[in-house]
Formats: C-alpha cells, sequence, structure tokens
C-alpha cells in the first residue's frame, strides 16, 4: 500500500443485475476505483467465476476475494482477503475455516492478506454476525476497538477491516476508527453503511486507509463517481499540504 487512500467497491455476487452491472464497469472507466471486492456472507449462486471474467473483460482493477467461508475461494481473482473474525470469539471462524482453506488456498495462487476482520454493532443485527454466531463490538467503545486490533497486529494479521455490516444505518465511528489508527501501523479497511461523500470523508480523515462500498452504489449509481472524486481530492490536499 503507497500511503495513498483507496476505494473499493464490493460485488455481491447474489445481487448482481446484468444492467447495473454493465453500467457499473462502464463508470468505472472514466472513474478510478483501486479494488473490486468479490463476496458475501452466503452466496447461493457461486457466480463469483463469471463476475470475474466480466470484471476482467472491462477493466485492470484488481480483484479481491471477500469470503465467507472456503467454498467462496476463486484463484481467477487476484487476491484474497483471509478474514480472521477477532471481534468475535467462535473458533470456527478465528481459525477452524482456515484449517479447511489452506491446503486450497495454497493451490490457488492467490495472494494472501491475513486480515483482522472486525464486526461493529451498528444498531441491527447482521448476516455476519448471525452466520459467525458472534457478538459485534459495541459501537460506543473506541477503546476495545483499539486493543482488538493491535492484538490481531501482534499477532501478524496485515491487514485491520472495521465493519459496520452490509446496509449498515450508521458506519463506525470516527472516534472508532481514529482509535485504531493510534494503536496499529497495518493499513485500515472500513466499510458498512458508508453511503455519501460526507461518511466517506470523515472515515478517511479519521484514519481509514481504504473505504469499502457495496449497498450505497447499489442503490444509488451516482456515488461511484462522486466516492472517486472524494478519494482522488483526500489524496491531492495530502500531497499538496
Ligand atoms: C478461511 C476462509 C477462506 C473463509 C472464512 C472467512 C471468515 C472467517 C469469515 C468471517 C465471517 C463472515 C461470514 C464474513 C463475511 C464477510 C462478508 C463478505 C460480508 C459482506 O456482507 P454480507 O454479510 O454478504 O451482507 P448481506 O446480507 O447484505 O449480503
Ligand atoms: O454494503 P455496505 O453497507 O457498503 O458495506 C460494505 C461492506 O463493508 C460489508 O461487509
Ligand atoms: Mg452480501
Amino acid at each position: 500500500m503507497s500511503g495513498q487512500k483507496a476505494f473499493a467497491v464490493l460485488l455481491d455476487p447474489d445481487k448482481i443485475e446484468q444492467n447495473a452491472f454493465s453500467a457499473l464497469l462502464a463508470q468505472t472507466v472514466t472513474n478510478q476505483i483501486d479494488f473490486f471486492l468479490v463476496g458475501g456472507s452466503l452466496v447461493t449462486d457461486y457466480a463469483h467465476k463469471e463476475v470475474i471474467s466480466a470484471i476482467r473483460r472491462h477493466s485492470q482493477t484488481p480483484i479481491i476475494l471477500f469470503p465467507g467461508n472456503p467454498l467462496h475461494i476463486e484463484a481467477s481473482a487476484d487476491a484474497i482477503l483471509l478474514l480472521s473474525l477477532i471481534s468475535g470469539r467462535n473458533p470456527e471462524f478465528l481459525i477452524g475455516q482456515h484449517v479447511i482453506a489452506a491446503p486450497l488456498l495454497k493451490k490457488s495462487g492467490l495472494e494472501i492478506l491475513p486480515t483482522g476482520y472486525m464486526v461493529v454493532d451498528s444498531g441491527t443485527q447482521t448476516t455476519v454476525s448471525y452466520i459467525s454466531g458472534t457478538m459485534p463490538l459495541p459501537y460506543d467503545k473506541p477503546g476495545v476497538a483499539a486493543c482488538t486490533a493491535m492484538a490481531g497486529e501482534m499477532l501478524g494479521l496485515q491487514l485491520i477491516y472495521l465493519d459496520a455490516g452490509s446496509g449498515a444505518r450508521r458506519p463506525v465511528s470516527p472516534e472508532m476508527i481514529a482509535a485504531v489508527r493510534e494503536a496499529v501501523d497495518v493499513p485500515i479497511v472500513v466499510g458498512g453503511g458508508i453511503n455519501s461523500g460526507e461518511k466517506a470523508y470523515e472515515a478517511l480523515k479519521a484514519g481509514a486507509d481504504v473505504i469499502v462500498v457495496g449497498n450505497g452504489i447499489e442503490q444509488d449509481p451516482d456515488l461511484l463517481p462522486q466516492l472517486s472524486a472524494v478519494v482522488r481530492e483526500f489524496n491531492q490536499s495530502v500531497v499538496q499540504a
């Protein structure tokens, strides 16, 4: 990672509607995005391969898998977030699924991005929380988030992902992002409920290195160019300062 802020678009293979998908891919030609994330907690169609090849026909942007379980490994992506759900206390999602996935991952040739995945309470239960049977981090406890991230970094995890959950009513607070920023040196990914330029800017200003947006773009196609501009302008203002 270059020290510059980045913008990732999350595509859920189950939710892709062909016309909207083509329009989104066309937008990414003129509005820079830095990564595609492909994944979901529960994927019923297993269309990862098709989604990835459709992206590749239009774009050279790196494609990173965001898996809910080992069935979501697809070797035609560029990399995979190897999530360990460190906000939870379910051994299956801390290490169990990884033992099952390890030989498949080795064979896949994918770049492995070991990630401390922290799900943060946003007022309603998220799919991740339900599927993993774990409690999210309390919304208003930045100190707990900071210690969790610190432990993840000490264990060797190379990214911290703070996620308020898909379609969250409120994103992770700037206070929590700032506390985690203070606590670790690794890049911080922030997602869940970022559905406006202002929320994206707040997350970047608080210390997020990568913002991830899924639902917001599905619901409002004009958001992609807006967010791309917010991230570019943020990076330019840092260079000029
Ligand atoms: C070891 C491997 C390869 C996989 C296991 C990976 C782990 C531990 C995952 C943690 C728990 C989990 C279920 C994560 C899913 C994260 C994700 C892709 C969230 C995207 O949002 P959705 O949960 O799909 O939301 P919707 O219900 O709105 O679609
Ligand atoms: O769909 P949204 O709310 O943008 O969330 C993205 C991602 O962080 C969910 O895991
Ligand atoms: Mg999903």
